[in-house]
């Protein structure tokens, strides 16, 4: 059980430990010089330094002459750390109070910085002062003595979601979408899932106990390993508004009933998966990280950015094509390169003509200081600087895009149309043929570009050989006339309402941002010409290029990757059935070789079940999304509980199990959710679902029996804790702080006998315990949103708490802050007493722990968590 959380703890283990390598000594990287990014004994100072950035971005005049020292000393310097309270969380104000009133004071002698006067402060930018700014780096936070309690307090608060820590400048983007309760939200790109949480908050911070926002949002990233990390830290939201998905975000599939069953599906509430918002927040150099990740020094070269721009400009052209008309999108980068940020910008906006507007944002959050985008900038190839795509080399042509330069413009001889074609065929406006559909099949498919990949792998082979070219002329004497010399383009279009955080404004990283508004609907003429017109002379270039005219081609079967035309829909739904038959007959293979092994019957009707489940997921590797409509089931669940009418279980139940008699755990989904998975059935399971929904209700079986075998959720406990009307107690501040405390207590132990009564008096089986100190009226505690609350197991002698010793520590501190009980330090969660029945078995060591009476019978039975994918195991 709770096999999503540990297993999400331990791929972040994994993570950090890759990021943590950064920091170790490398005995190729030179020492930095004295003082810099230093701090503090033992630590291995990194070598700040990287002379192909410095050239790059002086040439570029990102920041005037003047200011280059301050930009480039603020550059090395370690980043202050910084968080954000999550509004939405029970213990909202709390946590705010606890930071104003106790460690904003206690703190105050830790002040490390002489331009600060305050070792933390809530960032000014930031709506509801929900943002904070530490004036330490996460290293100086885990290392000095004086600031461990406020370390431990950001790491607990953290891992229970009450606060998410965050670069400050990573904020921003969510926050010029102006997101509103009602929006259908897609994040692109969006692990490890940060700037999702935010949304999260967002759309949840005003909603009422047991009320689910009308808001969803659905969270795309094409790594599933990073999917998994989205997937872990979104879980501490407890949502059941969220859908996380796994596609390459360039070819995220469009959902339109009109193409599947224009009559039949008339009546459906979502026609099309289209959305109010959009995240964009694309895989970059990330640049403007190298405080926070000094191994940027070590790694930078000149072809991290330009290799991207194709991915970038397609990834922001199908969001485009995804937006509603009125809807907004927000396109983001941690780099500081024009390449990857004002060129993919205006790129967006020659492509979509007078459908896009780049807004002028100027007027919102004004006290976050921001510069505006450049309109003037100039390309860097290996060894030299490029000042329109006329000074391209021809066998470069095909790298080095027109799309890179202010104008746009191209030479008529571009060996560019592969990345074109895709881009444009993908920028079909969801309104029109659903491009999505179009690049069916292509799921898994490279893009046919020489140097697109995403942020991870950028450190090409050919990208390393830029760096040593491009460090040789920056070193070479010629560089300044080099730069000087030639003559850079200017662009016509507004982007100068663009924004790039840069540094030594505010003491922070560096991040580009800007926002699109969608006018009206993509000119579709103008679309379909420029499809036809380039589909057709990226082949004769392709083959032009493979020839051998150009020495620097594409391969000319990945320029022409198969782009189906609308009318080729049909087609790839028989290809994805045919597929599935392949997948089929595979698994009959094996399941034939087990026959033969004599390991199962030949049972036909076991083979034909199989058959059956395995036509119910679309994606290989995943499982199915399913809805839960076992009536006796649920019947016995809302009998147990005495879930109010008022409460909609009724299509709101999903698993991931086609075998209705072995469910494990059923999950929760908003109605907004509900919807979109309606719609994604009906248009043939089009997005690859890894995750959704809340966990409401797990299978558990006890020595003892229950007459439910379903027990409550913690996740799913705030959203139904108003609609129960069975199986609840109310406990004393000291029994339920003697609850988290032991986890497992006799009834006659409690300290208010009458509550020990009551315990023994509910049926055997899964109950809720609510503190009922500060509550006159016990009636309407479920409703007030500052009422505290757990899933507890009622067995023959005991009652036993079933939360996570993390949440159980964080519980207890809440409680003692806010009625001032004195907790003495803990166990780590291990029950002080034993059960009745003399056993002294542990919990089942899952996520949370549960009665020893009641441990699931078999732990190899359990089904797979709504969020796992199989083919990350
Ligand atoms: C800058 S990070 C996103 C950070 C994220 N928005 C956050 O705030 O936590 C870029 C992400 O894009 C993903 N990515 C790279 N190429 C992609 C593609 N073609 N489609 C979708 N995601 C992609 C990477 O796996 C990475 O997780």
């Amino acid at each position: 059980m709770g096999g999503g959380r540990k297993r999400g703890r331990s791929q972040r283990r994994h993570f950090k430990q890759e990021r943590e390598n950064v920091w170790k000594d490398n005995p190729r990287r030179p020492p930095a010089s004295a003082g810099e990014g230093g701090e503090g004994n033992g630590w291995q100072p990194f070598a700040t330094e990287n002379l192909a950035f410095e050239a790059y971005y002086k040439g570029q005049q990102i920041v005037p002459e003047e200011e280059w020292d301050a930009f480039m000393s603020m550059l090395r310097k370690p980043l202050p750390a910084a968080f954000r309270i999550n509004a939405s969380c029970q213990f909202y104000q709390d946590i705010c109070s606890q930071l104003e009133n106790d460690f904003r004071k206690s703190l105050e002698s830790e002040v490390s910085d002489d331009h600060e006067k305050e070792a933390i402060r809530p960032l000014a930018w930031y709506p509801g002062n929900l943002a904070w700014h530490l004036n330490f780096s996460r290293m100086q936070l885990r290392r000095n003595q004086a600031l461990e309690s406020f370390h431990e307090f950001l790491k607990q608060e953290n891992e229970v979601g009450n606060i998410t820590r965050q670069e400050a400048v990573s904020m921003v983007p969510p926050l010029f979408l102006n997101v509103q309760p009602d929006h259908h939200i897609l994040d692109m790109c969006a692990a490890p899932g940060s700037k999702t949480f935010q949304l999260l908050e967002m759309i949840h911070q005003s909603t009422k106990p047991g009320v689910l926002p009308t808001a969803m949002v659905v969270a795309n990233d094409v790594d599933v390993q990073r999917c998994n990390l989205l997937i872990h830290q979104t879980k501490r939201m407890c949502t059941a508004n969220l859908i996380v998905t796994n596609h390459e975000a360039q070819n995220f599939p469009g959902c339109s009933l009109a193409k599947f069953c224009p009559e039949a599906c008339a009546e459906s509430k979502l026609q099309r998966l289209e959305f109010d918002r959009i995240l964009c927040d694309v895989p970059c150099s990330g640049d403007g990280t190298a405080r926070k990740a000094p191994d940027m020094w070590r790694t930078w070269n000149i072809g991290m950015g330009n290799g991207l721009h194709r991915l970038q400009v397609e990834i922001a052209m199908r969001g485009i094509g995804l937006l509603k008309v009125g809807g907004r999108m927000v396109y983001s980068t941690c780099s500081m390169n024009p390449v990857e940020n004002e060129a993919v910008v205006g790129e967006i906006l020659r492509r979509c003509g007078d459908s896009v507007e780049l807004l002028d944002v100027s007027n919102e959050l004004p006290e976050l200081i921001r510069r505006p985008g450049l309109k003037t900038w100039k390309v860097r190839d290996r060894a030299s600087w490029l000042g329109s795509h006329n000074d391209v080399l021809h066998y470069r042509k095909n790298a080095i895009l027109p799309s890179m330069f202010p104008s746009g413009k191209g030479t008529t001889d571009s060996c560019t149309a592969g990345g074109s074609v895709e881009v444009n065929i993908n920028a079909v406006d969801a309104d029109m043929n659903e491009s999505g559909d179009m690049v069916e099949g292509k799921e898994e498919t490279k893009i046919a570009t020489s140097d697109s990949n995403n942020g991870d792998n950028a450190n090409t082979e050919e990208m390393k050989q830029d760096e040593s070219e491009s460090v040789k002329v920056s070193r070479g004497s010629d560089e300044k006339t080099d730069s000087a010399s030639i003559v850079t383009e200017h662009s016509d279009l507004p982007l100068h309402r663009c924004m790039r955080i840069i540094p030594h404004d505010q003491n922070s990283g560096a991040f580009f941002i800007a926002v699109l508004q969608k006018l009206s609907p993509l000119n579709e003429s103008l679309v379909v010409e420029v499809m036809k017109g380039e589909r057709s002379t990226s082949k004769d270039k392709a083959s032009k290029c493979s020839n051998g005219q150009g020495s620097d081609t594409v391969p000319a079967e990945e320029i022409s990757v198969q782009q189906p035309g609308v009318d080729d829909t049909h087609v790839l739904v028989e290809q994805q059935n045919r597929d599935m038959d392949t997948e089929i007959s595979k698994d009959k293979s094996s399941e034939e070789a087990k026959v033969v092994a004599g390991e199962v019957q030949n049972d036909q009707a076991t083979r034909r079940d199989k058959r059956k489940t395995q036509n119910q997921g679309r994606w290989r590797g995943v499982d199915p999304v399913i809805f839960f409509k076992d009536e006796a089931t649920i019947r016995s669940i809302v009998s147990f509980y005495g879930i109010k009418d008022s409460f909609t279980l009724e299509g709101h139940l999903v698993t991931r199990n086609p075998d209705t008699n072995h469910v494990k755990r059923i999950y929760y989904v908003s109605k907004s959710v509900k919807e979109v998975l309606d719609l994604n059935l009906k248009v043939g399971e089009r997005l690859k679902i890894t995750s959704l929904g809340l966990k409401i209700f797990e299978r558990q079986s006890s020595k003892e029996g229950s007459p439910c075998t379903f027990r409550l959720s913690s996740e799913g406990l705030p959203l139904l804790l108003p609609y129960i009307t069975k199986q609840i107690l109310y406990a004393s501040a000291i029994d339920f702080q003697h609850l988290l405390q032991y986890r497992i207590i006799k009834f006659p132990d409690f300290v208010d006998v009458k509550f020990g009564e009551q315990a023994s008096a509910l049926l055997q089986g899964c109950c809720v315990v609510i503190l009922r100190e500060g509550h006159e009226d016990l009636e309407s505690i479920g409703m007030d949103p500052s009422a505290i609350a757990v899933v507890c197991w009622k067995g023959k002698t005991n009652l036993c708490v079933m939360v996570t010793p993390m949440d159980g520590r964080e519980l207890l501190e809440r409680i003692s802050f806010r009625f001032g009980l004195k907790i003495p330090k803990l166990d780590d969660g291990k029950p002080d007493l034993k059960c009745d029945d003399g056993s002294d078995e542990q919990p089942d060591g899952g996520a949370e722990t549960v009665d020893p009476d009641c441990v699931p019978e078999s732990k190899a039975s359990e089904d797979m968590d709504i969020s796992d994918v199989k083919d990350t195991e």
